[in-house]
Protein backbone atom coordinates (compact mmCIF):
# COMPACT_ATOMS: atom_id res chain seq x y z
CA UNK A 1 0.00 0.00 0.00
CA UNK A 2 0.98 3.48 -0.97
CA UNK A 3 0.94 6.90 1.47
CA UNK A 4 -2.76 8.30 1.74
CA UNK A 5 -2.73 10.87 -0.44
CA UNK A 6 -5.17 13.70 -0.96
CA UNK A 7 -7.62 13.73 -4.17
CA UNK A 8 -10.50 15.42 -6.44
CA UNK A 9 -13.48 12.55 -7.32
CA UNK A 10 -14.53 13.02 -10.96
CA UNK A 11 -17.06 10.77 -10.97
CA UNK A 12 -18.63 7.24 -9.65
CA UNK A 13 -20.37 4.83 -10.53
CA UNK A 14 -22.03 1.67 -8.84
CA UNK A 15 -19.03 2.01 -6.15
CA UNK A 16 -16.44 2.42 -8.30
CA UNK A 17 -14.70 5.92 -8.19
CA UNK A 18 -12.63 7.89 -10.44
CA UNK A 19 -10.18 9.88 -8.48
CA UNK A 20 -7.12 12.00 -9.66
CA UNK A 21 -4.49 13.50 -7.14
CA UNK A 22 -2.78 16.59 -7.66
CA UNK A 23 -0.75 15.58 -10.57
CA UNK A 24 -3.67 14.63 -12.66
CA UNK A 25 -2.94 10.93 -12.56
CA UNK A 26 -5.94 9.16 -12.00
CA UNK A 27 -7.36 6.10 -10.02
CA UNK A 28 -10.03 3.77 -9.81
CA UNK A 29 -10.84 3.62 -6.08
CA UNK A 30 -13.49 1.61 -3.94
CA UNK A 31 -14.30 2.62 -0.54
CA UNK A 32 -12.06 1.43 2.27
CA UNK A 33 -14.65 -1.11 4.47
CA UNK A 34 -16.92 -0.50 2.18
CA UNK A 35 -18.82 2.26 4.03
CA UNK A 36 -17.26 5.79 5.00
CA UNK A 37 -17.25 6.86 8.80
CA UNK A 38 -18.34 10.39 7.30
CA UNK A 39 -21.13 9.16 5.24
CA UNK A 40 -23.12 6.75 7.31
CA UNK A 41 -26.67 6.86 6.36
CA UNK A 42 -26.52 8.93 3.56
CA UNK A 43 -27.83 8.23 0.16
CA UNK A 44 -24.34 8.23 -1.77
CA UNK A 45 -21.38 8.55 0.37
CA UNK A 46 -19.07 10.38 -2.54
CA UNK A 47 -19.97 12.64 -5.51
CA UNK A 48 -18.20 14.32 -7.92
CA UNK A 49 -16.07 17.31 -6.68
CA UNK A 50 -15.82 15.28 -3.60
CA UNK A 51 -11.84 15.77 -1.78
CA UNK A 52 -11.20 12.18 -0.53
CA UNK A 53 -7.85 11.09 0.91
CA UNK A 54 -6.81 7.85 -0.62
CA UNK A 55 -4.43 5.15 -0.76
CA UNK A 56 -2.69 3.72 -4.04
CA UNK A 57 -2.26 0.30 -4.39
CA UNK A 58 1.23 0.60 -6.01
CA UNK A 59 1.81 -0.27 -9.29
CA UNK A 60 -2.22 -1.05 -10.11
CA UNK A 61 -3.75 2.15 -10.72
CA UNK A 62 -6.25 1.40 -8.14
CA UNK A 63 -6.65 2.69 -4.70
CA UNK A 64 -8.69 2.62 -1.48
CA UNK A 65 -10.77 6.08 -0.17
CA UNK A 66 -10.43 6.08 3.18
CA UNK A 67 -11.91 8.95 4.03
CA UNK A 68 -14.05 12.04 2.59
CA UNK A 69 -12.92 15.27 3.64
CA UNK A 70 -14.86 18.05 4.32
CA UNK A 71 -17.12 19.89 1.70
CA UNK A 72 -16.93 23.56 1.56
CA UNK A 73 -20.62 24.09 -0.58
CA UNK A 74 -22.47 21.00 -2.13
CA UNK A 75 -25.99 20.89 -4.68
CA UNK A 76 -28.41 18.13 -2.55
CA UNK A 77 -31.86 17.83 -3.38
CA UNK A 78 -34.54 15.20 -1.98
CA UNK A 79 -34.30 11.84 -3.64
CA UNK A 80 -37.81 10.40 -3.80
CA UNK A 81 -37.68 6.87 -4.29
CA UNK A 82 -34.78 6.43 -1.74
CA UNK A 83 -36.54 8.71 0.45
CA UNK A 84 -33.44 10.11 1.39
CA UNK A 85 -31.52 13.37 0.59
CA UNK A 86 -28.96 12.94 -2.27
CA UNK A 87 -25.65 14.77 -2.64
CA UNK A 88 -25.40 15.52 -6.34
CA UNK A 89 -22.14 17.63 -6.47
CA UNK A 90 -19.64 19.16 -4.08
CA UNK A 91 -17.03 21.62 -3.71
CA UNK A 92 -18.40 23.85 -6.47
CA UNK A 93 -17.44 27.35 -6.47
CA UNK A 94 -20.48 28.12 -9.00
CA UNK A 95 -23.60 26.95 -9.34
CA UNK A 96 -24.97 27.69 -12.93
CA UNK A 97 -29.01 26.77 -13.40
CA UNK A 98 -29.62 26.42 -16.83
CA UNK A 99 -33.26 27.06 -17.82
CA UNK A 100 -34.49 27.55 -21.38
CA UNK A 101 -37.30 30.24 -22.96
CA UNK A 102 -39.12 27.36 -24.26
CA UNK A 103 -39.45 23.57 -25.00
CA UNK A 104 -39.19 22.71 -22.56
CA UNK A 105 -41.16 25.56 -21.40
CA UNK A 106 -39.69 28.29 -18.93
CA UNK A 107 -40.47 27.26 -15.20
CA UNK A 108 -39.38 29.71 -12.71
CA UNK A 109 -40.32 28.09 -10.22
CA UNK A 110 -37.58 25.07 -10.97
CA UNK A 111 -35.23 28.08 -10.87
CA UNK A 112 -36.21 29.10 -7.36
CA UNK A 113 -35.65 25.14 -6.06
CA UNK A 114 -32.12 24.79 -7.77
CA UNK A 115 -31.21 28.07 -5.64
CA UNK A 116 -32.97 26.29 -2.60
CA UNK A 117 -30.73 23.25 -3.25
CA UNK A 118 -27.24 24.89 -3.71
CA UNK A 119 -25.45 25.19 -0.35
CA UNK A 120 -22.92 27.85 0.60
CA UNK A 121 -22.25 28.49 -3.36
CA UNK A 122 -23.69 30.61 -5.56
CA UNK A 123 -26.54 30.43 -8.11
CA UNK A 124 -26.13 31.83 -11.42
CA UNK A 125 -28.67 31.62 -13.58
CA UNK A 126 -29.12 30.86 -17.33
CA UNK A 127 -31.88 31.54 -19.85
CA UNK A 128 -30.96 29.28 -23.08
CA UNK A 129 -32.80 29.25 -26.39
CA UNK A 130 -32.68 32.81 -26.39
CA UNK A 131 -32.90 32.41 -30.44
CA UNK A 132 -37.02 31.96 -29.30
CA UNK A 133 -39.24 34.71 -28.34
CA UNK A 134 -40.30 35.05 -24.60
CA UNK A 135 -43.69 35.87 -23.31
CA UNK A 136 -43.60 39.65 -21.54
CA UNK A 137 -44.71 37.80 -18.28
CA UNK A 138 -42.06 35.43 -18.16
CA UNK A 139 -39.13 37.74 -19.41
CA UNK A 140 -40.30 39.46 -16.17
CA UNK A 141 -40.22 36.84 -13.82
CA UNK A 142 -36.79 36.06 -15.56
CA UNK A 143 -35.77 39.77 -15.16
CA UNK A 144 -36.48 39.78 -11.40
CA UNK A 145 -33.46 37.11 -10.66
CA UNK A 146 -31.09 39.74 -11.57
CA UNK A 147 -33.20 42.45 -9.57
CA UNK A 148 -32.76 40.00 -6.62
CA UNK A 149 -28.85 40.15 -6.78
CA UNK A 150 -28.40 37.12 -9.07
CA UNK A 151 -26.30 36.73 -11.77
CA UNK A 152 -28.48 35.85 -14.92
CA UNK A 153 -26.97 35.44 -18.42
CA UNK A 154 -29.25 35.03 -21.40
CA UNK A 155 -27.88 32.47 -24.07
CA UNK A 156 -28.59 31.00 -27.10
CA UNK A 157 -26.17 27.65 -27.21
CA UNK A 158 -27.68 27.09 -30.63
CA UNK A 159 -26.20 30.12 -32.00
CA UNK A 160 -23.29 30.70 -29.92
CA UNK A 161 -24.98 33.88 -27.91
CA UNK A 162 -23.88 34.71 -24.41
CA UNK A 163 -21.48 31.69 -24.55
CA UNK A 164 -18.18 34.42 -23.96
CA UNK A 165 -20.34 36.13 -21.05
CA UNK A 166 -20.34 32.17 -19.66
CA UNK A 167 -16.88 31.43 -20.02
CA UNK A 168 -16.22 34.55 -18.44
CA UNK A 169 -17.74 33.23 -15.12
CA UNK A 170 -16.52 29.99 -15.14
CA UNK A 171 -12.99 31.03 -15.90
CA UNK A 172 -10.63 29.81 -13.22
CA UNK A 173 -13.73 28.22 -11.20
CA UNK A 174 -15.35 24.65 -10.95
CA UNK A 175 -18.87 25.32 -11.99
CA UNK A 176 -21.62 22.79 -11.74
CA UNK A 177 -24.51 22.60 -14.34
CA UNK A 178 -27.66 21.85 -13.46
CA UNK A 179 -30.96 21.77 -15.47
CA UNK A 180 -34.01 19.83 -16.10
CA UNK A 181 -34.21 17.90 -19.26
CA UNK A 182 -33.83 19.54 -22.28
CA UNK A 183 -33.10 22.76 -21.66
CA UNK A 184 -29.90 22.30 -23.68
CA UNK A 185 -27.63 21.92 -21.30
CA UNK A 186 -25.64 19.13 -23.33
CA UNK A 187 -25.62 21.75 -26.01
CA UNK A 188 -24.69 24.59 -23.45
CA UNK A 189 -21.55 22.46 -22.12
CA UNK A 190 -20.12 20.82 -26.02
CA UNK A 191 -20.19 24.78 -26.75
CA UNK A 192 -18.33 26.19 -23.74
CA UNK A 193 -15.54 23.16 -23.82
CA UNK A 194 -15.48 23.39 -27.92
CA UNK A 195 -13.90 20.31 -28.12
CA UNK A 196 -10.90 21.09 -25.75
CA UNK A 197 -12.01 18.98 -23.11
CA UNK A 198 -8.52 17.87 -21.52
CA UNK A 199 -8.98 14.04 -21.06
CA UNK A 200 -7.95 13.23 -17.34
CA UNK A 201 -9.67 10.25 -16.26
CA UNK A 202 -7.13 7.90 -18.59
CA UNK A 203 -8.23 5.17 -20.01
CA UNK A 204 -8.76 2.53 -17.14
CA UNK A 205 -12.00 4.07 -15.76
CA UNK A 206 -13.88 3.03 -18.73
CA UNK A 207 -13.60 -0.56 -18.32
CA UNK A 208 -16.25 0.38 -15.73
CA UNK A 209 -18.10 2.62 -18.28
CA UNK A 210 -20.98 0.56 -19.56
CA UNK A 211 -22.17 3.92 -21.06
CA UNK A 212 -26.07 3.33 -19.72
CA UNK A 213 -24.76 5.01 -16.44
CA UNK A 214 -23.09 7.81 -17.73
CA UNK A 215 -26.30 10.17 -17.68
CA UNK A 216 -27.25 9.14 -14.05
CA UNK A 217 -24.51 10.79 -12.72
CA UNK A 218 -22.37 13.99 -11.81
CA UNK A 219 -19.10 13.95 -14.03
CA UNK A 220 -16.22 16.52 -13.79
CA UNK A 221 -15.05 17.42 -17.31
CA UNK A 222 -12.03 19.28 -17.40
CA UNK A 223 -11.86 22.75 -19.86
CA UNK A 224 -8.61 24.75 -20.70
CA UNK A 225 -9.07 26.90 -17.55
CA UNK A 226 -12.00 25.67 -16.29
CA UNK A 227 -13.77 22.78 -14.38
CA UNK A 228 -17.38 21.90 -15.25
CA UNK A 229 -19.50 19.22 -13.30
CA UNK A 230 -21.99 17.76 -15.60
CA UNK A 231 -25.37 16.75 -13.81
CA UNK A 232 -27.85 14.39 -15.07
CA UNK A 233 -30.79 16.25 -16.33
CA UNK A 234 -34.00 15.84 -14.27
CA UNK A 235 -37.81 16.37 -15.18
CA UNK A 236 -38.52 17.37 -11.49
CA UNK A 237 -36.18 18.59 -8.72
CA UNK A 238 -37.16 18.79 -4.44
CA UNK A 239 -35.68 20.38 -1.88
CA UNK A 240 -33.82 18.37 0.59
CA UNK A 241 -35.44 17.50 3.98
CA UNK A 242 -33.04 19.79 6.38
CA UNK A 243 -33.54 22.54 8.69
CA UNK A 244 -36.44 24.75 6.98
CA UNK A 245 -35.07 27.78 7.60
CA UNK A 246 -31.90 26.64 4.92
CA UNK A 247 -35.41 27.91 2.36
CA UNK A 248 -35.84 31.37 3.63
CA UNK A 249 -32.12 31.69 3.22
CA UNK A 250 -32.37 31.23 -0.61
CA UNK A 251 -35.28 33.93 -0.62
CA UNK A 252 -33.46 37.17 -0.05
CA UNK A 253 -35.77 39.43 -0.29
CA UNK A 254 -37.50 38.39 2.80
CA UNK A 255 -34.53 39.11 4.55
CA UNK A 256 -35.35 42.80 4.84
CA UNK A 257 -39.95 41.89 6.53
CA UNK A 258 -38.59 39.16 8.27
CA UNK A 259 -37.11 41.30 11.06
CA UNK A 260 -40.46 42.18 12.10
CA UNK A 261 -42.22 39.05 12.05
CA UNK A 262 -43.57 38.29 15.51
CA UNK A 263 -42.27 35.09 16.44
CA UNK A 264 -38.53 34.75 16.08
CA UNK A 265 -37.97 32.10 13.26
CA UNK A 266 -40.99 32.25 11.71
CA UNK A 267 -41.63 30.47 8.68
CA UNK A 268 -43.56 32.91 6.86
CA UNK A 269 -47.01 30.52 6.30
CA UNK A 270 -49.56 30.96 8.95
CA UNK A 271 -47.59 32.25 11.68
CA UNK A 272 -49.85 35.78 13.32
CA UNK A 273 -47.99 38.79 12.56
CA UNK A 274 -45.65 37.87 9.62
CA UNK A 275 -44.41 40.43 8.20
CA UNK A 276 -43.00 38.42 5.16
CA UNK A 277 -47.09 37.53 4.43
CA UNK A 278 -48.11 41.11 4.68
CA UNK A 279 -45.13 41.92 2.40
CA UNK A 280 -46.38 39.69 -0.51
CA UNK A 281 -49.96 40.55 0.14
CA UNK A 282 -49.18 44.21 -0.19
CA UNK A 283 -47.18 43.56 -3.39
CA UNK A 284 -43.92 44.14 -1.86
CA UNK A 285 -42.38 40.61 -2.64
CA UNK A 286 -43.32 39.02 -5.98
CA UNK A 287 -46.50 37.03 -5.41
CA UNK A 288 -45.40 33.97 -7.26
CA UNK A 289 -42.06 34.14 -5.74
CA UNK A 290 -44.15 33.82 -2.47
CA UNK A 291 -45.93 30.82 -3.49
CA UNK A 292 -42.62 29.30 -4.90
CA UNK A 293 -41.44 29.53 -1.49
CA UNK A 294 -44.87 28.10 0.46
CA UNK A 295 -44.92 25.01 -2.02
CA UNK A 296 -41.21 24.15 -0.84
CA UNK A 297 -41.93 24.49 2.63
CA UNK A 298 -45.26 22.36 2.04
CA UNK A 299 -43.02 19.59 0.40
CA UNK A 300 -41.23 19.23 3.46
CA UNK A 301 -44.28 18.83 5.42
CA UNK A 302 -46.11 16.53 2.97
CA UNK A 303 -43.27 14.28 1.93
CA UNK A 304 -41.37 14.22 5.18
CA UNK A 305 -39.23 10.86 5.96
CA UNK A 306 -40.20 9.83 9.68
CA UNK A 307 -36.73 11.71 11.13
CA UNK A 308 -37.41 15.04 9.46
CA UNK A 309 -38.47 17.82 11.48
CA UNK A 310 -42.04 19.13 10.19
CA UNK A 311 -42.04 22.94 9.63
CA UNK A 312 -45.55 22.94 11.26
CA UNK A 313 -44.51 21.09 14.26
CA UNK A 314 -41.45 23.52 14.44
CA UNK A 315 -43.55 26.31 14.44
CA UNK A 316 -46.44 25.23 17.03
CA UNK A 317 -43.55 24.79 18.74
CA UNK A 318 -42.69 29.07 18.28
CA UNK A 319 -45.79 29.25 18.66
CA UNK A 320 -46.52 28.32 22.27
CA UNK A 321 -42.91 29.13 22.91
CA UNK A 322 -41.42 25.42 24.02
CA UNK A 323 -38.89 25.81 21.33
CA UNK A 324 -36.45 22.74 22.13
CA UNK A 325 -33.12 23.33 20.65
CA UNK A 326 -31.65 19.71 21.91
CA UNK A 327 -35.00 17.83 20.64
CA UNK A 328 -34.34 19.77 16.75
CA UNK A 329 -30.54 18.47 17.39
CA UNK A 330 -31.52 14.78 18.23
CA UNK A 331 -34.02 14.65 14.89
CA UNK A 332 -30.43 16.07 12.72
CA UNK A 333 -28.53 13.36 14.73
CA UNK A 334 -30.88 10.46 14.13
N1 LIG B 1 -33.85 26.76 -30.27
C1 LIG B 1 -32.83 26.29 -29.54
N2 LIG B 1 -32.73 24.97 -29.33
C2 LIG B 1 -31.70 24.52 -28.58
C3 LIG B 1 -30.74 25.40 -28.02
N3 LIG B 1 -29.86 24.66 -27.32
C4 LIG B 1 -30.26 23.38 -27.43
N4 LIG B 1 -31.37 23.28 -28.20
C5 LIG B 1 -32.10 22.06 -28.56
O1 LIG B 1 -32.76 21.55 -27.40
C6 LIG B 1 -32.80 20.12 -27.44
C7 LIG B 1 -32.24 19.55 -26.17
O2 LIG B 1 -30.85 19.85 -26.09
P1 LIG B 1 -29.83 19.06 -25.17
O3 LIG B 1 -28.55 19.79 -25.20
O4 LIG B 1 -29.83 17.62 -25.56
O5 LIG B 1 -30.57 19.22 -23.78
P2 LIG B 1 -30.16 18.71 -22.34
O6 LIG B 1 -30.56 19.77 -21.41
O7 LIG B 1 -28.76 18.25 -22.29
O8 LIG B 1 -31.14 17.48 -22.18
P3 LIG B 1 -30.98 16.15 -21.29
O9 LIG B 1 -29.98 15.29 -21.99
O10 LIG B 1 -32.37 15.59 -21.28
O11 LIG B 1 -30.54 16.60 -19.95
C8 LIG B 1 -32.02 19.72 -28.68
O12 LIG B 1 -32.94 19.46 -29.71
C9 LIG B 1 -31.18 20.93 -29.00
O13 LIG B 1 -30.88 21.04 -30.36
C10 LIG B 1 -30.87 26.80 -28.30
O14 LIG B 1 -30.08 27.64 -27.88
N5 LIG B 1 -31.95 27.18 -29.05
ZN1 LIG C 1 -42.82 35.55 9.07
Amino acid sequence: MGEAVEGTVTRGINNIYTVIDSDGTAYLCRIKGKQLVQAAGEYNPIVAGDRVLFQPVEGSGEALILERLERTSFFARWNEKGQRNQIVAANMDIVVCVSSVASPPFRPRFIDRVIACSRNVETVIILNKCDIAQKDAEAERFALFSELGYRTIRVSAAQGEGLDEVRGICHGKTVAFIGQSGVGKSTLINALLDGTVVQRTGGISRKFDRGRHTTNYATMLFGKDFTLIDTPGVREISVPHDDPHAIEASFPEFASYRVRCQFEGCLHDEEPGCAVRDAADAGLIHEDRYESYLRMLASLEERAPSWAVRPRAQRNRYADDTWDKEEWDAHEDA
